[in-house]
């Protein structure tokens, strides 16, 4: 978390950035939202205006409820979403006004739904994560020395040679983030990656994300996860920004109420310490 425990953070994110050879030069970015507002209309706006800064190697996630723009958010960060006024800076620069190939370099994506993807292997998916930073279409022995290092990080290696297509969606969204490990991004942006995981695999993929070198923005629907694992938590509701503060401090049963339109009962986690959510309606009280 950001207060009470960023040395053991950053003493986590440097043991892990050695052991991956692809963070070798990564050099975590910092964005600043300054009153970013995006809508697909002229006058009805979606994402009312947000200014927000991410520090470098800074662990961010993004919560709210079905339709709140969190996705319309994260796509205003990865140069997709262009904002209808206001503007999106990394390391100072706003991303419109750099070349698209800089942000692809710095920048990496998990998204949601990722569809077919011509009968390629997983080794072969991702292996296209090494694309944006490559120099030459001949693959060399550090290549797949990457690959397989982010493959069996992500507990993915026994399916290296299986058809991407045929995976469970568990498994193609493990491949999907290593595929956005290799590329040693100097940011990384996920929507909702932990969606067709199971528990263990939720909790070991956060757990990885939260030890590794760049800057990390990822959407949450499990408040428990966006608690234990992200330094800062942006909350959303209605295209508006309800809070941004420490993962510790982020959440009350008053403001889960507001946000969520569920009660909820925060008590700390008895072994892990961590804030512990007990949802319920006003149908479920005696
Ligand atoms: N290109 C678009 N054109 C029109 N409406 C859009 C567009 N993109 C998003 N929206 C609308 O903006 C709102 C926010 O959508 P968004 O996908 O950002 O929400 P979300 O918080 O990610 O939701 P979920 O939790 O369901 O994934 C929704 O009402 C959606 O229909």
């Amino acid at each position: 978390m950001l207060n009470n425990s960023s040395t053991n953070n950053d003493t986590k994110r440097s043991e892990n950035a050695t052991s991956l050879s692809c963070f070798a030069d990564c050099k975590p970015a910092a964005f600043e939202l300054k009153n970013l507002a995006w809508s697909p209309y002229k006058h009805t706006p979606l994402l009312h205006p947000i200014s927000i800064t991410v520090n470098p190697t800074e662990f961010v996630a993004v919560v709210g409820p079905n339709g709140s723009g969190k996705t319309s958010l994260l796509r205003c960060l990865y140069r997709v979403n262009k904002p209808s006024s206001g503007q999106v800076l990394m390391d100072g620069k706003d991303i419109w006004s750099l070349p698209a190939r800089t942000c692809a370099q710095r920048i990496a994506t998990v998204l949601q739904d990722t569809g077919a993807e011509f009968g390629l292997s997983v080794f072969e998916m991702v292996e296209i994560g090494l694309t944006p930073k490559s120099t030459s279409w001949k693959r060399t022995a550090e290549d797949s020395e990457a690959i397989e290092s982010v493959l069996a990080l992500l507990d993915v290696s026994h399916l290296i040679e299986r058809n991407f297509n045929a995976l469970s969606g568990g498994e193609r969204q493990r491949v999907m983030i290593a595929r956005a490990l290799v590329q040693g991004p100097d940011i990384l942006i996920l929507d909702e990656p932990t969606n067709h995981l199971d528990i263990r695999h939720q909790l070991e993929v956060l757990e990885l994300l939260s030890t590794l070198p760049c800057t990390i923005i990822v959407s949450l629907h499990d408040l428990s996860l966006a608690a234990a694992y992200a330094d800062r938590v942006l909350v959303m509701k209605d295209g508006q920004m309800q809070g941004y503060s420490a993962a510790n401090e982020a959440f009350t049963e008053q403001q889960i109420e507001h946000v969520f339109e569920v009660k909820t009962i925060i008590d700390q986690h008895p072994i892990t310490r961590r804030p512990r959510f007990s949802f319920y309606t006003n149908n479920q009280q005696d």
